[in-house]
């Protein structure tokens, strides 16, 4: 129970000082909860012992007065330190957790994580946020109040005080095992939780490929099969609950017998005055009625904790390591030395070196699933490498803060994301301190203009949901508006694939041979077709690098590059043939 209180305050941070005087008050107030009771009592001896005086009823009835303010002003006082609190914790906590998910590296953010993620965030911090303070503030009164209660009990009779004692350790004991089984319930409710987000997410994100291919009896079983295990675990949940509870109202019926059954027994043996045994058999609900309130929270409390454990391992993955010491680069040469990268066990990229100088252009080719995107992505720092080094005018990127190597980094691929806001905020997205007309331009240089003019609203219109409203090729074109508005002296380049009707491969093309006028650019190679060109081509192959030169020599070379080359252009006759055929 301690362990309970212990977490939530130690979670709250600058705020622990506001809870511990909360703690404070709360122990007041359960002393004043008692006072009214041993006023009363005190009048009741007096009576009984046949020595009332007028200064008696005073002494009990202002007593019975000032108890009952104290109580109200304490309670006032816990309310006022505790109410927005646990927002206020939780305000600050998302802003944390903003900033730390960005330094996570990308390649965490795979589906089954994003589950686990949006769990912890959604449904466990919501759940603390609801009723972090109330449990605490109820843990605290209750055991106060058990305590109290039981030391007023042990001076009026001790006998009865350590029955009730007894029990309520006993009880206390048995409890919190009990309680210990709805916690294991509660980790297996977040785990299916967090499949039934990634399940969602992707029903939602690939209905439309269900859909295209029938799929959807098939990938509905999955999602449905989420959806029982959900309500099967939170149906556990609950009945893990009953047996607890039953138990604390069997434990409290035992515990209010027992002290009856002993106050009356105790006054028919003359061992106990007749008002101490009345108000003990008053006193008895009054002593039980906090065991409640704890026996209420804590299973809210253990799944709290558990909550918070899931809390903090997703606040202990590896984040990328910052260094945000100011660099000023020179020039933009990128140059990798020895790298070895894997995403999991199996190596993608090995022993990989290579320069691009600046201003020139350098091409990854090589079959799929070769390492092409992921060279692309490490020059962006979305995964820290395990060996070697990539450095950018001489500095390795490890050392110059992700906000400074993004700023010189302006990336085109072919899955563009686009916010649901207007197209003019989308495309500003990348230089917030545009003005209109560098966003027009921009846009003219990437040939979306006159297709955005076109729009009901202009650069007013409101995207879809990440950009369902717009084309594939529309959406490529503002992307790469987006990249020339930033200006950034490197672009990382995803080569068109087929997807995009020769119509929009045309603009594209000429929108990116506008973006990449005197950048360093490394360019992701699919067709081939932008590469007769580069300065430099790089051949991959499992990971490595095979060859390396320009079209020309590489062609000389008659290697892997010219093998793929003419299945190149025999995938190209094949298709002029097949047309005219
Ligand atoms: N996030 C990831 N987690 C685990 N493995 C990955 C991840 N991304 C890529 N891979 C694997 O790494 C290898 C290299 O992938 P990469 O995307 O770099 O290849 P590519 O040459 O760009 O392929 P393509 O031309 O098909 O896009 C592949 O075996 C791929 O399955």
């Amino acid at each position: 129970m301690l362990s309970i209180v212990k977490r939530l305050i130690n979670f709250s941070g600058k705020y622990s000082l506001r809870l511990k005087w909360a703690i404070i008050f709360s122990i007041l107030e359960s002393f004043t909860i008692n006072g009214p009771i041993i006023f009363i009592l005190y009048g009741l001896i007096k009576i009984n012992d046949n020595t009332l005086v007028k200064e008696d009823v005073v002494i009990a009835a202002s007593g019975v007065v000032i108890s009952v303010i104290l109580r109200a002003l304490f309670r006032r006082l816990v309310d006022g330190l505790q109410s927005g609190t646990g927002y206020k914790i939780f305000a600050d906590e998302r802003m944390k957790i903003g900033d730390y998910l960005k330094k996570l590296p990308t390649g965490y953010f795979t589906e089954g994580n994003v589950g686990y993620i949006s769990a912890v965030l959604s449904s466990d911090l919501n759940f603390i946020e609801e009723h972090g303070m109330s449990t605490l503030s109820k843990i605290v009164s209750g055991s106060i109040g058990v305590i109290i209660s039981s030391i007023i009990i042990i001076i009026l009779d001790y006998r009865i005080g350590i029955v009730v004692s007894l029990t309520t350790i006993a009880s206390f004991v048995i409890l919190d095992k009990l309680f210990k089984k709805s916690s294991e319930n509660s980790m297996k409710k977040q785990e299916v939780q967090s499949k039934l987000v990634s399940a969602v997410i992707e029903y939602v994100k690939g209905i439309s490929v269900i859909k295209a291919f029938n799929l959807e009896g098939q990938k509905s079983k999955a999602t449905y099969k989420s959806f029982k295990d959900t309500r099967n675990i939170l149906i556990k949940l609950e009945k893990s609950l009953l047996k607890p509870f039953l138990s604390l109202d069997v434990f409290i019926a035992l515990g209010t017998g027992a002290v009856i059954f002993l106050a009356s027994y105790f006054v028919t043996k003359g061992t106990m005055e007749l008002p101490i045994a009345f108000m003990m058999m008053i006193f008895i609900y009054q002593i039980f009625l906090p065991f409640r309130v704890i026996g209420s929270a804590l299973p809210l409390g253990r799944i709290m904790i558990a909550g918070l454990d899931r809390y903090g391992k997703l606040m202990e993955e590896k984040i990328l390591k910052e260094n945000n010491t100011e660099v000023n680069l020179n020039n933009f040469d990128i140059e990798f030395h020895r790298v070895s990268f894997a995403y999991e066990k199996e190596k993608v990229l090995k022993d990989i070196s290579f320069k691009a100088k600046e201003k020139t252009m350098t091409a990854l080719v090589g079959p799929s699933g070769c390492g092409k995107t992921t060279i692309a992505n490490l020059i962006a720092r979305f995964w820290d490498i395990e060996k070697g080094s990539i450095k950018i005018g001489g500095i390795d990127i490890r050392e110059m803060g992700m906000e400074n190597l993004l700023k010189n980094i302006s990336m085109v691929f072919q899955r563009v994301y686009l916010f649901n806001d207007t197209i003019l905020n989308n495309i500003k997205f990348s230089k917030p301190e545009a003005t209109m007309e560098e966003v027009i331009k921009a846009c003219k240089k990437a040939r979306c203009h006159n297709f955005i003019m076109d729009l009901e609203n202009g650069y007013d219109t409101i995207v879809g949901e990440a950009g369902a409203t717009l084309s594939g090729g529309e959406k490529q074109r503002i992307s790469i508006a987006r990249a020339i508005l930033k200006d950034a002296p490197i672009i990382l380049l995803d080569e068109a694939t087929a997807s995009v009707d020769p119509d929009n491969e045309k603009h594209i093309q000429r929108a990116i041979d506008e973006l990449i006028k005197e950048k360093t650019i490394i360019v992701i190679a699919h067709k081939l077709s932008t590469i007769n060109d580069a300065d430099q081509i790089l051949v991959l192959n499992e990971g490595k690098i095979v060859q390396r030169g320009t079209h020309g020599d590489l062609i000389r070379k008659r290697g892997k590059y010219n093998d793929l080359w003419e299945k190149r252009m025999e995938a190209r006759s094949w298709k002029i043939n097949t047309s005219v055929s």
